[in-house]
């Protein structure tokens, strides 16, 4: 090891930032585990399967354990090879010298303690769930993982054989008496789509009728089969879920090679809410949308997916070109955002008050710009910027309409007169709510806000209100979604997950 030696290392202390010593303590103790130094193995293995290093500077102000609980001599020689085989391999800094190895271990501890507390968080902090994502994790990689996220544009990722279910699947759908062939599948990053050719097209009915006992036949739990078109004849899109440990979770490095996988356009306001059943990344223009409601019970990723949004347009423009109106009824979604150069008005607007004046502001804003627009003898916000210069696109997100709507009525025709109007002047809602009900979200509302996502419900009535359609009830919460725009097919998605600390990052 020339300048490397065993006997060197293991004299040696080692530690990593403070915010991963945080979280390697954190973990410790959910885990049950006697050592810092078990879960810091653990994660520097967690981020060796992971792609080259960040360039960013990691500080080594976490507490130092010494090697002697980190290694022991049987396996320090391993450590070294992996660590120096990542590095030729990803072109990071050659790990050739005690320098370089601390920096190695420092960066990958950092990197890892962050992918397991996202893991640990995944799986609700269950113990047994969290070994089988990890044994999981490793059996899938090379065959799901890499080839679905390296290429995100794809239509399908192959399969891997250990999850396909075909032949059971062609049991038990004769179990209830459909006649069928498995023409194929593709594993997509929590559902497996089965290519499935009826023997008959009467076939069909008795299948879609047929989709809860289908569910139980194979045994899903409570997960429902959901069933689509295919492009060949008698041939249907059949979609079932998999289990929740081999999910394949995409997160902000998914969400940033999605970004930068469309063209910057800053006339557009295009956002990516998640990838598709199949991997396929989805992305529109908000602009064209032209406005959203993100409707979900609560806990089911409604959040995530508004800093998703938020993300995917602030990474794409710049100030001048793209104001953000946040508006925090509980005060609790968008501190993250406080003092960021792309606020309108310079602030969130936090509690009902600064709620209500804010929503005023928008329709003064929008007469304003009508105004102005007329006077440039324009009729859009793209002509008027072109002439004028300014007229940033305003995006109003509005968490919990429904609270403001109770709290004052008159809320909700300030509303419906911006989706009525707003969208010429370049100002566009996204109104989030976690209580999809008739009397908050009136067909009035509803009807001018024609794009849609829905996260899990707990009933069909409640996807009716947010989707004008049923299914919502059935998907498989943590960021899974039903995505409506105009003129298009009702979309699953399953959203890119961000923690604040990626969203702090991003921003
Ligand atoms: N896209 C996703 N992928 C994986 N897990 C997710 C995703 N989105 C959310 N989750 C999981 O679900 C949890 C709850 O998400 P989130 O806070 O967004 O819910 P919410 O609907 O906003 O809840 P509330 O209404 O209570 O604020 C997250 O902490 C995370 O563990």
């Amino acid at each position: 090891m020339n300048a490397l030696t065993v006997q060197q290392i293991m004299s040696s202390r080692f530690r990593t930032s403070a915010n991963a010593d945080g979280k390697t303590k954190a973990l410790m103790e959910g885990l049950g585990l006697s050592t810092k130094a078990n879960v810091a193995r653990l994660a520097i293995g967690r981020s060796l399967s992971g792609g080259p290093l960040s360039e960013d500077a990691v500080d080594a102000k976490g507490l130092e354990i010494p090697a002697t609980s980190l290694f022991t001599q049987n396996d320090v020689a391993t450590w070294v090879g992996l660590l120096a085989t990542h590095a030729v391999m990803h072109g990071g800094t050659p790990v050739d010298s005690m320098d370089s190895f601390r920096a190695a271990i420092r960066g990958h501890w950092h990197r890892g303690a962050t992918l397991l507390m996202n893991d640990w968080q995944d799986v609700n902090e269950d113990y047994d769930a969290f070994i089988s994502m990890l044994l999981n994790r490793r059996a899938d990689l090379p065959a799901t993982k890499s080839e679905i996220h390296a290429r995100p544009g794809a239509d399908a990722a192959p399969p891997a054989p250990s999850e396909d279910i075909s032949k059971q699947l062609v049991k038990a759908l004769g179990d209830i008496g459909v006649n069928a062939e498995v023409k194929g599948v593709v594993h997509g990053p929590r559902v497996s789509r089965y290519r499935v050719l009826l023997r008959d097209v009467n076939q069909l009915d008795r299948l879609r009728k047929g989709l809860e006992r289908l569910a139980l036949a194979l045994n899903l739990q409570n997960m429902m089969p959901t069933l689509g078109p295919s492009d060949e004849a008698r041939t249907v899109a059949l979609d079932i879920p998999r289990p929740r440990v081999s999910w394949i979770n995409a997160g902000r490095r998914e969400l940033e090679a999605a970004l930068n996988s469309v063209p910057r356009s800053e006339s557009t306001l295009e956002v990516f809410p998640g990838q598709g059943v199949t991997g396929r990344v989805i992305h529109f223009d908000l602009a064209a949308a032209p406005h959203l409601l993100v409707g979900g019970a609560t806990g089911q990723g409604k959040s995530v997916c508004m800093h998703g949004l938020i993300v995917s347009l602030i990474s794409r423009h710049s100030p001048d070109t793209l104001r953000l109106c946040l508006i925090d009824p509980k005060q609790v979604e968008f501190p993250v955002y406080s003092g960021s150069k792309y606020l309108w008005n310079d602030d969130v607007a936090s509690g009902i008050t600064e709620a209500r004046t804010a929503i005023d502001a928008l329709v003064v804003e929008m007469d304003n710009r009508y105004a102005q627009m007329k006077a440039f003898g324009v009729n859009n916000v793209l002509d008027a910027r072109r002439k004028a210069g300014g007229f940033p696109f305003i995006v109003a997100f509005i968490d919990e309409l429904a609270d403001l709507i109770i709290q004052d009525r008159t809320v909700e025709s300030k509303i419906v007169r911006l989706a009525q109007a707003a969208r010429a002047a370049g100002i566009h809602l996204v109104l989030a709510t976690q209580r999809p009900d008739a009397k908050t979200f009136s067909g009035l509302i509803r009807s001018n806000i024609p794009s849609r996502i829905a996260l899990t419900v707990q009933k069909s009535s409640e996807s009716q209100i947010i989707l004008d359609d049923t299914g919502a009830q059935d998907l498989l919460g943590r960021g899974d979604m039903l995505i409506k725009r105009p003129g298009e097919e009702l979309e699953r998605g399953h959203g890119f997950y961000l923690s604040l600390m990626d969203v702090e990052a991003m921003i």
